[in-house]
């Protein structure tokens, strides 16, 4: 038999996929479980309910590594946590070079026959997330660096999208970024599969043809759509949050900081426009809708406010923030867009400057030593609790008017006279929150910054001295944390009125969380976990965790914004495979 007789593929069989384990160079691309032993701890980088990140080192490779810990918060009656479950799952199934990879988890056995031990995520330490970099007040991005990471974020996007994953959680604290100018998006304790077809080319995100779990996306970076309670959502809600970010890389602070979900439906439609049966077609028939009809109407105000992003920036930024969901560009049309095809050209990863390291926890540490801090957005109705301060039951007429500041017109703006270092002539004045604390920049050991670092950072950093701050106390981050209140409660322990049950009751956030990343996420991660163990052994547990998050005004009702009922397995599991990055940088 010749080779040409033998058995084999026809031509008309489809290409073999690549092993999902395997990775575009023939790698394992996940190594399997590790003793934590290997690993020596070097410090504490992020902290939320759902798990603890340290940077550590690998002892035989050298290689810095962040390892996430799986926290059981009741490891005896939940096991292990589902949602953790899913993300590892889900994190396995990725490969693409903007998207973070699980390397391996890692196991630190505890003594005694009972113990179950204790569980980490590894992966590839990132020196940045963007929400980090951005606090930085002696970090200015300029055109080329917000093209470059605007490239990267949306084509990981994409790879999510084109890969029936929903991300859910899109937000600038989700976004990390090496000192090699790569982006990565990270977290995906929200995300799931979804069962439509994946976007095409002019399509936006398509049409959702099930119901989800409203109540997904941190506040700030929420779509209109699940502000008004659309449980029939697709891809073009983790859209939003990219021209969130977009828009976010600009202006140095988050766009659109709502105290409650009532107050961030009213801030997207003053930047927006209120809602009409033009730009956004079905909105009346929203179980929210109501409560568009208690403010407004609004003029559409962001060609004015952002026209300092230039024609083409604030087209793609009026293309990312459509109100309607179907007309909302999707990540590879957004690609397409003229803004990275004109003057100036994104900057290639690899020419970005490096920045010092900032993370989660050194922005809090900071935060909470500035004790005289003016009041960070109130944190609005997650905190509807007992006291149902701050909350609403999502009925017309019973509207808590925030009465935090939030994101008012009113910042100051920083000149920028660093110069691009790669030749790009555009300038970009980001405006700081004027209570921003500026960010602890400390340089990691041994670091002494470069050219590149004197050009870009303040040299050395801030210390807190220079503050007149009193010294640092051990773990000081760790220790300055709110501290925790009574146990979660969870719904079978406190139901019924219009009291969350999945909200825990402990008391306010303080002001360290002028990103709304953190405080919300905290009382989310304790609501995910939780939820899980209510719902069965299927469907949509993640997305417990922000279940009652704000659900007043999500249309969800007393009944709540949560649940997205049992749902189907997907049968889309291999399509995951890498895709070549467009190599956009260097047109
Ligand atoms: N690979 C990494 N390299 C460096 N830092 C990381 C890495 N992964 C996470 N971090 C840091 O830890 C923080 C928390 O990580 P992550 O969002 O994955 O955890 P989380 O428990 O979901 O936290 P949160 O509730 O704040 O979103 C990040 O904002 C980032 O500062």
């Amino acid at each position: 038999m010749t080779k040409r007789d033998s058995p084999g593929p026809s031509s008309s069989e489809p290409p073999r996929k690549r092993p999902l384990s395997i990775d575009a160079n023939g790698k394992p691309r996940f190594r399997g479980c590790d003793s934590i032993k290997a690993y020596d701890i070097l410090e504490k980088l992020g902290e939320g309910t759902f798990g603890e990140v340290h940077k550590a080192r690998h002892k035989s490779t050298g290689a810095l590594v962040a390892l996430k810990k799986i926290l059981m918060h009741n490891a005896k009656e939940d096991g292990f946590p589902i949602t953790s479950l899913r993300e590892i799952k889900i994190l396995k199934a990725l490969s693409h070079k903007n998207i973070i990879r699980l390397m391996e988890m890692a196991v630190e056995q505890e003594r005694g026959p009972a113990t179950r031990g204790t569980l980490y995520m590894v992966f590839p330490y990132m020196h940045h997330d963007l929400a980090g970099l951005l606090e930085n007040p002696d970090v200015t991005f300029i055109e080329p660096q917000i093209k470059c990471y605007m490239i990267q974020l949306l084509e990981g996007t994409k790879y999510l999208h084109q890969n029936n994953i929903l991300h859910r959680d899109m937000k600038a604290a989700n976004l990390l970024i090496d000192n090699r100018g790569i982006l990565q998006i990270a977290d995906f304790g929200l995300a799931r599969k979804f069962e439509e077809p994946v976007p095409v080319p002019g399509g936006g995100g398509g049409v959702a043809d099930r119901d989800y779990t409203n109540c997904v996306v941190t506040r700030w970076y929420r779509p209109p759509e699940l502000l008004l309670g659309e449980r029939k959502y697709t891809s073009a809600i983790d859209l939003w949050g990219v021209g969130c970010v977009f828009a976010e890389m600009y202006r140095g602070r988050p766009i659109l900081q709502g105290n409650t979900d009532m107050d961030q439906a009213m801030k997207i439609f003053q930047l927006c426009g209120s809602p009409t049966q033009k730009n956004m077609p079905g909105f009346d028939r929203l179980p929210g809708c109501d409560g568009v009809k208690l403010f407004g109407p609004y003029q559409r105000t962001l060609e004015g406010q952002y026209s300092s992003m230039g024609s083409a920036g604030v087209s793609l930024l009026s293309q990312l923030l459509k109100l309607d969901p179907q007309r909302r560009v999707n990540a590879m049309d957004a690609l397409k867009h003229e803004y990275f095809t004109t003057d100036p050209l994104p900057a290639k990863p690899s020419d970005l400057p490096s920045f010092e390291d900032s993370h989660e926890l050194d922005r809090k540490k900071f935060r909470h030593q500035k004790a005289h801090l003016p009041p960070a957005p109130a944190g609005g109705s997650v905190g509807i609790g007992q006291d149902g301060a701050g909350g609403w039951s999502g009925r017309a007429g019973e509207v808590p008017w925030a009465n935090g500041s939030g994101a008012g017109p009113s910042r100051v703006g920083r000149p920028n006279n660093e110069p691009w270092p790669n030749g790009g002539n555009q300038r970009y004045s980001r405006q700081h929150d004027n209570r921003m604390p500026p960010h602890d920049s400390r340089a990691p050991p041994g670091h002494r910054p470069g050219p590149e670092h004197r050009q870009w950072n303040r040299p050395g950093g801030l210390d807190h001295r220079e503050l007149g701050l009193p010294p640092r106390p051990p773990q000081a981050g760790h220790m300055d944390r709110e501290p925790r209140g009574p146990p979660l409660r969870t719904s079978r322990g406190n139901g019924g009125g219009n009291v969350d049950t999945y909200i825990p009751s402990y008391g306010g956030g303080g002001p360290d969380d002028r990103r709304g990343n953190n405080r919300g996420r905290d009382w989310d991660r304790g609501d995910r976990d939780r939820g899980d163990r209510d719902r069965g052994d299927r469907g949509d547990r993640g997305d417990r965790r922000d279940r009652g998050h704000d659900r007043g005004y999500n249309g969800g009702g007393p009944g709540g914004g949560g649940g997205g009922g049992i749902q189907r397995r997907s049968s889309s599991r291999d399509r995951h495979r890498e895709e070549p990055v467009n190599n956009i940088y260097r047109r």
